[in-house]
């Protein structure tokens, strides 16, 4: 597998005196193959942007292990050459005194310092008319003159020049309006065809997420239901799953309330410990009801 987490836990040390601890993602595996996108959901604060940011290497892990094609992730110009992340405020990943052209020269300076200006301009180009934009329009500008939706596709244009395999897209469409929200994701399928593997991160069961081939589902640091996407979405396991479910309002279905569970199917069927498999690849963890043993 290209990514492959592995019972991976994070604690921050939290207090004045750093004397107490909270664990922000506990006991985490899942992985990631080529072309794959996988897409990460659970509410605020259960711990997806904490495995965003250990996957780009800007957060250690407190435990388990994060590989990438085997071995261990260590930030650094070769990581990034393959992995980059996207994050939800495009306006805070560029420097505002610097314009588009700028951010593309901060690559050439890094990775391609002996290919040609000419050379350059060309895949410069060629990248931004990959996601849709016109050169003429953007190059030369400050991102202040640029849409949200420009900016993110700059920075998937800019993730693109290198040799990436991997992008960590953290709640990238939640700031776009929604024919911009369908742009982005199709590009994002595009990237995906092309074979690029893509985390996708977000707080609901949105759009995107049927770009997912699997879907992980995040609550409280820990993963409550995992499998491939039709499963999750088609038969929730989880009382958790189909809380988020049920948040989704759908056309011409009136409002509804999850339905409720009353067995843990997890018990029923026999399960100890960890995750236990409900169906091919279809994993559930105890939904810790009253009745649980
Ligand atoms: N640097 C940090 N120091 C201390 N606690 C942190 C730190 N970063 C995150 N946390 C805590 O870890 C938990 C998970 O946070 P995280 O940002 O990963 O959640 P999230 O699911 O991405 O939420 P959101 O959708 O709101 O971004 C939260 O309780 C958060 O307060």
């Amino acid at each position: 597998m290209m990514l492959k987490l592995d019972d991976v836990t994070k604690e921050f040390r939290i207090g004045a005196f750093g004397g107490k601890s909270v664990t922000a993602v506990r006991n985490v595996s899942f992985d990631l193959g080529p072309g794959e996108v996988v897409s990460l959901i659970g509410e605020s604060g259960s711990g997806k942007s904490t495995i965003g940011r250990m996957i780009l290497g800007l957060n250690p892990v407190s435990g388990g292990s994060i590989t990438f094609e085997g071995r261990p992730v260590r930030a650094g110009k070769e990581y990034y050459r393959h992995v980059q992340g996207i994050f939800q405020d495009p306006f805070s990943s560029f420097n505002p005194v610097f314009k588009a052209d700028r951010v593309f020269g901060l690559i050439k300076d890094t990775y391609y310092r002996t290919v040609p200006g000419e050379e350059w301009a060309r895949r410069v180009g060629d990248s931004l008319r990959d996601v849709r934009l016109d050169p003429g329009q953007v190059l030369g500008k400050y991102p202040h003159q640029l849409s949200g939706g420009q900016l993110q596709r700059l920075l998937i244009a800019r993730a693109l020049l290198l040799d990436i395999k991997l992008l960590v897209a953290d709640e990238i469409t939640s700031m776009l309006d929604a024919s911009t929200r369908i742009d982005v994701l199709n590009l994002l399928a595009d990237l995906k065809a092309r074979g690029l593997g893509v985390l996708y991160i977000t707080h609901d069961l949105s759009l995107g997420n049927y770009l997912a081939e699997r879907t992980v589902v995040l609550r409280r640091g820990s993963v409550v239901e995992l499998g491939p996407t039709e499963r999750v979405f088609g038969d929730p396991l989880h009382p958790y799953t189909r809380e988020l479910l049920a948040a989704v309002p759908r056309l011409h279905q009136e409002w509804a309330d999850a339905t409720p569970v009353d067995a843990c199917l997890y018990h029923a069927r026999g399960g100890t410990g960890g995750l236990m498999e409900a169906g091919p690849g279809h994993f559930v963890a105890c939904a810790g009801l009253g009745t649980c043993p």
